[in-house]
């Protein structure tokens, strides 16, 4: 909330002035009381009252409107500060997602994510707003009460503060349950949470395999943690408040009775003593609220600590300084390995591979070979434990990541689209150009189709472009990747969904960019990759053979019974 305290210093300043025209209501009827009934005589015999009648009303209404302004001031500035509050915890736990190291991705579920960014700091700012408030309203009149029972009697009111240890002792064994016990259900709350997620993004699995009863009792199963936890939270908090009136009770007594001893004693009158029980009597009851304010600000730290975790999330590693414009595409792979954490072999083992500017270099191999670890490598998702990359001659651990990731453009295994149009999905984060759009639809064999769409380049193409097939899905992908104009593309897989014309078409609409555009091909239909200029053949993270299809093919090794597989 620091960046907001003028925001919030008005928030207090506000419910200050409400607290301070309280005392002034009571205080103004008895004024208008005493004054109003007793006239003083005038000098020449009439009786003159010392205010008008009609100030009674303006004062009145004056002071409550006045009273109300600051009671909505109070309650819209401090929704002001929660809400910005919630907005700059928000763009940091975003901030730290984009900027995160790849591996983190890895155990991260989307639905987690989710919850952390969008709903936790909602809940934690409004419930440390919450318990704000009610220190402002009740916390100001218990420290007034405090400092009136000094004032009648110190002695016995700093004996009261004997029980503040015993009071402190129960607070912090009750509030590290209700912690733990909080956490708890907050864990098994994001549990439940990913079972929702499983069910919508997975519903077609679920529909087909029957599942709906194996899903019900898995989230009856995760449900009823959550309410378990949720219950021992719950009594937790429950006992904070019977205990510290126990102890409070303690206390009280303890005061009473020395102060009973001492009336005996000194002869002190009974007003006096009523006057501090009373006072001791309201400020507990002020304090018995201010004991309400740790549950909720417990439940916000639990909240806080899971959500504020994410801030703690290793950032991608981006020390490069050097650019590079207008690269040519030259990549090369030395005795580079990679070993993925957790994993007992290595997925990279030395590889030396080298991809010649402005040519078609195909990478295949059996599954598993490390096809798709190259690419990471080359994004800098993964860093090599041993060996170099370097592009155009330039180690790329020295680029800056945005510099290193504009030389690619992607199409991976696995699409990714977004719930937005088909203009939006290929001009994706660049500035829109119809004409390049068209040029790029072509080449990738779509342009007919997107014209039949109802909205054309404007229609919605569903949540993972889940209104268009599977071949036509990688066709977006594929033009996303050629809009983006980088120097090297790299197909994963890219057109694995298409069916051979298309794939035909695609491959003919590549070649007017030939000797341009670095390309690198991954593919397991061999007949995707034949026109390649090198065929790198992978085997167990390392390159096995090299060379053109019919170089392959006539050294009749590893290439060559793979296309005799496929035939
Ligand atoms: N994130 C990861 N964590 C642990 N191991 C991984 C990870 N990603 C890949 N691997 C392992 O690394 C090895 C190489 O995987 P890679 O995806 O590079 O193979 P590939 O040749 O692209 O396979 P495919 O043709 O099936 O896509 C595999 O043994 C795989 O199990």
């Amino acid at each position: 909330m620091k960046p907001h305290r003028v925001g919030l210093f008005l928030t207090v300043l506000s419910y200050l002035l409400v607290a301070a025209t309280e005392p002034l209501i009571p205080n103004l009827i008895n004024f208008a009381l005493g004054e109003g009934f007793n006239p003083k005589t005038g000098a020449v015999g009439t009786t003159q009252y010392s205010f008008p009648i009609w100030m009674v009303p303006v004062t009145l209404i004056g002071l409550f409107a006045l009273r109300g302004l600051f009671s909505f001031c109070g309650q819209y500035l401090l929704n002001w500060t929660i809400s910005r509050t919630v907005m700059d915890i928000r763009a940091a736990l975003l901030q730290t997602l984009l900027h995160a190291d790849a591996r983190v991705y890895t155990n991260l579920q989307p639905a987690t994510a989710v919850s952390k960014v969008v709903s936790d700091p909602q809940q934690v700012v409004g419930l440390v707003a919450g318990s704000l408030v009610t220190i402002l309203r009740d916390g100001l009149p218990a420290i007034t009460l405090m400092g009136y029972l000094f004032f009648l009697n110190w002695k016995l009111t700093l004996l009261s503060l004997i029980t503040v240890p015993g009071l402190a002792f129960v607070v912090r064994k009750v509030n590290r349950r209700v912690r733990r016990m909080g956490s708890w259900a907050y864990d098994s709350q994001l549990r439940l949470v990913t079972v929702i997620e499983d069910v919508t993004r997975a519903w077609r699995v679920v529909r087909s395999f029957d599942a709906a009863d194996h899903e019900r009792a898995r989230f009856a199963e995760r449900a009823r943690e959550v309410q378990r936890s949720a219950l021992k939270t719950a009594a937790a908090n429950a006992l904070a408040q019977p205990l510290s009136q126990l102890m409070a009770s303690v206390g009280i007594s303890i005061i009473v009775s020395l102060a009973l001893l001492q009336a005996r004693q000194t002869g002190t009158g009974v007003g006096e003593f009523a006057g501090f029980v009373t006072a001791l009597l309201l400020m507990s009851s002020r304090l018995r609220h201010l004991s309400d304010v740790m549950q909720p600000i417990t439940n916000a730290l639990v909240i806080a600590r899971g959500c504020m975790g994410m801030l703690d999330l290793p950032a991608e590693r981006d020390t490069g300084t050097r650019e590079i414009h207008d690269g040519r595409g030259h990549i090369q792979l030395e005795k580079v390995t990679l070993r993925y954490p957790g994993a007992n072999r290595d997925a990279l083992r030395g590889l030396d591979l080298e991809i010649p500017a402005g040519r078609t270099t195909a990478l295949v191999g059996s599954s598993g070979a490390g096809k798709t670890s190259v690419v990471s490598l080359l994004l800098g998702f993964e860093h090599p434990d041993g060996g170099r990359v370097l592009f155009d001659g330039v180690p790329i651990d020295e680029l800056t990541k945005a510099n290193l990731r504009r030389q690619f453009a992607v199409v991976s295994q696995d699409i990714v689209l977004f719930d937005s149009s088909v203009a939006d999905n290929i001009a994706y984060a660049q500035p829109r150009d119809d004409a390049k759009l068209e040029q790029v639809l072509r080449a990738a064999a779509l342009w007919d189709f997107v014209q039949g769409l109802p909205e054309g380049l404007d229609t919605n193409i569903g949540a993972n472009g889940s209104k268009l097939s599977g071949g036509q899905r990688q066709r977006v992908a594929i033009a996303r990747a050629l809009y983006k104009d980088a120097p090297v593309w790299i197909f994963d897989e890219a057109t694995s969904a298409l069916d051979t014309e298309s794939e035909r078409a695609v491959q003919q609409a590549l070649e007017q960019w030939q000797g341009r555009k670095t390309l690198i091909v991954i593919a397991h239909r061999l007949s995707t990759i034949r026109r390649a200029d090198i065929i790198q053949v992978m085997a167990d993270g390392q390159v096995i053979e090299r060379g053109s299809h019919d170089e392959l093919l006539a050294a009749g090794g590893t290439y060559a019974s793979m296309v005799q597989v496929q035939h």
